[in-house]
């Protein structure tokens, strides 16, 4: 099974190595078999030189060395050319690799993301990228080389005693065997680290993430990361480190009982061979037997790198192979004529415990305008993600769009009808046009909704205040760009928004952190360009619902009232009351200005 399982994967990686260069490929390994059938064409002239030298006729000498020293040019352009080509071949398969990984990453569902197990395959497989590129390609070359040099190498010796060959198969074995432990203990080391992996390249950021920089300076926590960083980078180096020094220690002994062992071939040799060795001869036999363990070397270390990336390989096979939001090559959507109906919605996240969102029904027309409201949790954001099809396989009951199940939509086409604003919408370091533009790729070019987005989302005086305009570079961290307020911030996401032409416009907290008189004139854009659009808004700002069609209610993930402003505060409601808390924050404040300025009301 296990040889098998491992063909198939030797298979794929070929796959992988024909796709990202055939003739690479090809180079590379035609430059690996030249290689050593040179090295064995100059041990044969090294040993005619040898013999020359005793009594041959200058001319002779010269050509042989002639050619010796030809072959040794040859040898040499080979390997340059080799190491040249492996540069060039190991910068492509790690593109490849890390397209396919991103590529993949991009497509999975999105649930998996909330697995703490996915997050270790991945950042596992990120380390093996390398390892499964050219550095495997260049293992199994030098493998098939030492095999071919120590094949022309025993031609050369063989009439020597058949002791020197046993002894050098007993010691590659045994070699062998080491490597086959310590990369199990490797693997092992990888799998129980992982997430402590994770957690120390965490900690690092966190002394260079500019957004923490302030609260970590205003609480001291720097001592407390640093504990923190510490604590998990000895648990993650110690075994590394470990093991490592178990490795030097190897190597070291492998050395002294190679040495041992060039001095057992060479006194077998000179017992075998006794005065009729010839210069040439033992000259020839002395460089054979050094370069026949050096090639035993390599082989074992080859074998051992191979045997490890293969152990590695089923991991970066499950990586691609995790599921992938599925693409019905159902229904188009070309933009809601009806409707969206929620009907029995239940909901719970892979590692939550209970359910987030309980039978929870609800109808928007099409050009409604619903206001989503509740406390801290209620799972506001979860029907929005549900509503957005990013969990569809969680759901229990059922989200239908103008009808029909979301489920029998072709996803590409509903989602080029919606647009968001998430509550932690990117900040990309990319050009303020830029930041606004990736709303809608399509239209990366149209100037004239550039310019309506930045008018509806009150963007145009950031862009009069930015040294370059549009195209300023946002974020100090690079290109010498410039940072924006919180608010810049918010306003250049809904342009973002309003730069997309959907269909429906789903906008989680869009004015959070956006001045009063911002905020009023955002919504009364807002109103004024979603006129015929569907908009569903999550807040906890009630002053806006005055302005929709619809408010829904949601506590503890169940729908607790439905209706408008007026009929929700006209009886007794849970948006009553919030209502009532959120206004009495401004009757305080009337008050306090009453007795301020004595005036009266
Ligand atoms: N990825 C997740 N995995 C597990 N639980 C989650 C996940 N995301 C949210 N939750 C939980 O689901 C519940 C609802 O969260 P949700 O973000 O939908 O609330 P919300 O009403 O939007 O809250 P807020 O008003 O604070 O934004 C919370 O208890 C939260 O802890």
């Amino acid at each position: 099974m296990k040889i098998r399982e491992n063909l198939a994967f030797a298979i794929k990686i070929i796959g992988i190595y024909r796709a990202v260069s055939l003739v690479g490929l090809l180079w590379i390994t035609l430059l690996s078999i030249s290689m050593p059938l040179l090295q064995s064409l100059m041990l044969v002239y090294t040993e005619k030189v040898g013999n020359s030298l005793a009594g041959g006729q200058a001319n002779v000498i010269i050509l042989l060395l002639f050619i010796q020293s030809v072959l040794y040019c040859s040898a040499q352009i080979c390997m340059l050319a080799n190491n040249m080509l492996e540069n060039k071949l190991n910068l492509k398969y790690s593109l490849y690799l890390n397209t396919s990984l991103k590529e993949k990453l991009s497509k999975i569902k999105i649930h998996l993301l909330d697995d703490t197990e996915t997050h270790n395959k991945i950042v596992t497989v990120r380390h093996i990228i390398p390892q499964i590129g050219v550095s495997l390609l260049s293992s199994i070359l030098t493998l098939f080389q030492a095999i071919l040099a120590i094949l022309g190498m025993i031609y050369i010796l063989r009439n020597l005693h058949f002791s020197i060959l046993i002894l050098l198969v007993l010691f590659s074995l045994a070699n062998i065997f080491i490597s086959n432990i310590f990369n199990k203990v490797q693997m092992n080391i990888y799998n129980t680290t992982s997430e402590d992996m994770r957690l120390k390249e965490y900690y690092s950021q966190l002394f260079f993430n500019r957004e923490l920089m302030s609260e970590s300076r205003m609480f001291q926590l720097h001592k407390f990361f640093l504990e923190k960083w510490k604590a998990v980078f000895w648990r993650v180096e110690t075994p590394n480190v470990n093991l490592m020094n178990k490795r030097s220690v190897l190597a070291s002994s492998i050395q002294i009982s190679i040495n041992l062992l060039q001095l057992i071939m060479l006194i077998i040799l000179v017992n075998t061979s006794g005065s009729a060795l010839s210069v040439g001869t033992f000259m020839l036999l002395t460089q054979a037997v050094l370069q026949i363990q050096g090639r035993a070397n390599e082989l074992v270390a080859s074998l051992s790198h191979i045997h490890q990336t293969f152990m590695f390989l089923p991991l970066y096979f499950e990586v691609l192979n995790l599921p992938e939001e599925e693409q019905v090559q159902g229904e188009e959507f070309s933009g809601l004529k009806e409707g969206i109906v929620v009907s029995n919605l239940s909901f719970k996240y892979i590692n939550s415990s209970s359910k987030i969102l309980k039978d929870v029904t609800f109808s928007i027309k099409k050009g409604e305008r619903v206001a989503i409201v509740g406390h801290n949790g209620s799972g506001k954001t979860t029907i929005v993600k549900c509503l957005l099809g990013l969990y569809d396989e969680f759901l229990e009951g059922s989200i239908y769009y103008d009808g029909l199940s979301i489920s029998d939509y072709n996803k590409d086409t509903l989602r080029n009808k919606i647009a968001v604003l998430f509550q932690n919408y990117g900040k990309y370091p990319f050009s303020f046009k830029e930041n606004v533009i990736i709303g809608d790729l399509k239209n990366i070019d149209n100037e004239e909704l550039y310019n309506q987005a930045l008018n509806s989302s009150n963007s145009r005086s950031i862009v009069n205040s930015l040294p370059n305009g549009s195209n300023t570079s946002l974020g100090p961290e690079f290109n010498k760009g410039i940072d924006m307020s919180g608010g810049q911030w918010q306003k250049t996401a809904l342009a973002r928004v309003y730069f997309r032409d959907a269909d429906i416009v789903f906008l989680d907290e869009p004015t959070s952190a956006i001045d009063p008189i911002s905020e009023n004139e955002i919504y009364k854009h807002f109103f004024e360009i979603t006129k015929g659009k569907t908009s569903i808004i999550l807040t906890h700002r009630l002053g806006m619902c005055k302005w929709v069609d619809k408010i829904i209610v949601l506590d503890k993930g169940q729908i607790k009232e439905i209706g408008t402003h007026n009929e929700l505060l006209n009886k007794e409601s849970l948006y009553r009351e919030m209502f009532l808390a959120q206004s009495e924050w401004y009757i305080a404040e009337q008050k306090i200005t009453v007795v301020k300025t004595g005036q009266q009301l």
